[in-house]
């Protein structure tokens, strides 16, 4: 490792993710989002919004991969695996864990109340229709709180279940009484939000809010919203009702976690995830994305709430239950979030880490690799590695630059892996003893 540099490490195995030379954060920082960027120089013009409103640094998560994500098309999860991943969702850190409705099936009944007798410091949700029925089968399991949904759009309204908004809100007064008769948390959620008309929602949530509903929740349910929508919408939301307002994104045009950020600064409270954004279709807001986002905006509050180093391990468990793979560009864990290739960013990075990352990936317990094998390698790269190789001393950087060349010409023939390069170096360095 080269003696001088941050670099974690070029060409080959990164050392142990507990190094202290990760990047040069600010030590700048207050709460509520009010932080720079990690490593963005006092020059910068750019900030992150920071009014009264914005809860980018106080903001809960309701963990939605034991409901949302049993929509996601490969997934079964039978009462051991739901107890697993229940498990590692607590010891991340997230508030809330949310689980399929108890009506949806006997296994779907017997596993909510198995969940809620585990004693984890997360509160466990349930998430029925919005019905009498439901809300009696969610209170008999033992829930901390129930998540009630109603499609409000006109869509819902004429083609699922028929009700008019008068009738919606009825019911919801109904169910919410019953639900806080029971001493738990209550949310309300209209389904289809961005697609509802404005008047009618907000009267809605309004006359919940009255009622004592804990928290209103708003979804796009079919991914459509856009950050400005999203702004639009819960800034208005925030002046009419005094309750938590909880939000729901799908991912189908790519904008979920955006949008998760952007209903924050708007003055949302709570943000619904999935571990790698399963559910229904595509999915909603990843919980290692929005992580991602998150401790850039927040990095004190974010940090100190979760056990971020718990990531890639909560996120193979989910991606082995459902048989995928963690995608290559995945935020913080795909498999080249944090490798450098260019000379260019490789010379820099060696440097300086913040010179090209956003994130440091120690806070995750990554690490970052410097790549040498490639014909848009660099020299100060190479010349990281041969220090690694313990051969520092014996090369003038003349001599870096002639292995460098070797390099490139080889990986101009071929594609080249890290044992290759080693090679061409260690080949290079026996000739320089004849
Ligand atoms: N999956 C539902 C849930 C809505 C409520 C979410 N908190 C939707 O996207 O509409
Ligand atoms: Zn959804």
């Amino acid at each position: 490792m080269c003696g001088t540099c941050n670099g974690d490490a070029a060409g080959a195995a990164p050392p142990a993710a507990n190094s202290t030379t990760g990047n040069a954060a600010p030590s700048a920082s207050t709460s509520n989002g009010v932080h720079p960027a990690q490593g963005k120089p006092a020059s910068s013009p750019y900030q992150f919004v920071q009014d009264y409103i914005s809860n980018v640094g106080r903001f809960k998560i309701i963990e939605s991969t034991l409901r949302e994500g049993e929509q996601f098309a490969n997934a079964f999860f039978d009462l051991e695996t739901k107890i697993k991943i229940a498990k590692a969702l607590d010891n991340f850190g997230v508030d809330y864990i949310e689980l399929t409705s108890p009506v949806a099936s006997q296994a779907s009944y017997d596993d909510c109340k198995a969940i809620c007798q585990l004693g984890l410091k997360a509160k466990i949700l349930t998430h029925v229709r919005c019905n009498m029925e439901d809300a009696r089968k969610a209170v008999e399991c033992g829930v901390d709180g129930v998540d009630l949904v109603i499609g409000t759009s006109s869509f819902l309204r004429e083609y699922s279940h028929g009700k008019s908004m008068d009738m919606i809100k009825s019911i919801a007064l109904e169910v919410i009484a019953y639900v806080k008769s029971k001493g738990i948390e209550v949310r309300f959620s209209s389904e289809d939000s961005f697609r509802s008309n404005l008047v009618d929602i907000l009267h809605l949530y309004q006359a919940c809010d009255k009622a004592g509903v804990d928290r209103v929740g708003v979804a796009d349910t079919v991914g459509g919203a856009t950050p400005r929508m999203v702004y639009d919408l819960i800034r208005t939301l925030r002046c009419c009702v005094g309750c938590d307002i909880e939000t729901h994104f799908h991912d189908d045009t790519g904008c979920a976690v955006a949008n998760a950020h952007s209903a924050l600064e708007a003055g949302a409270t709570h943000v619904d995830t999935s571990v790698l954004g399963i559910g229904e279709r595509n999915g909603i807001t990843p919980l290692g994305a929005l992580m991602a986002r998150m401790v850039v905006t927040a990095p004190d509050y974010v940090k100190s709430k979760y056990n971020l180093k718990a990531l890639k391990s909560l996120e193979t468990l989910v991606a082995d239950a459902v048989q995928v793979n963690i995608p290559f560009n995945n935020p913080v864990t795909g498999f080249c979030a944090f490798t450098h290739k260019a000379g260019i960013h490789a010379k820099a990075i060696l440097a300086n880490p913040s010179t090209y990352e956003i994130i440091d990936p120690h806070d995750f317990g990554m690490t970052r690799y410097v790549s040498i094998n490639s014909r848009i390698t660099g020299w100060n790269a190479v010349k990281a590695r041969i220090e690694q190789l313990g051969l520092g001393s014996e090369f003038s950087d003349d001599q870096v630059k002639e292995v460098t060349a070797k390099i490139k010409q080889m990986a101009d023939i071929r594609p080249l892996a890290i044992d290759d390069t080693d090679s061409i170096i260690r080949s290079y360095h026996l000739d320089l003893q004849i």
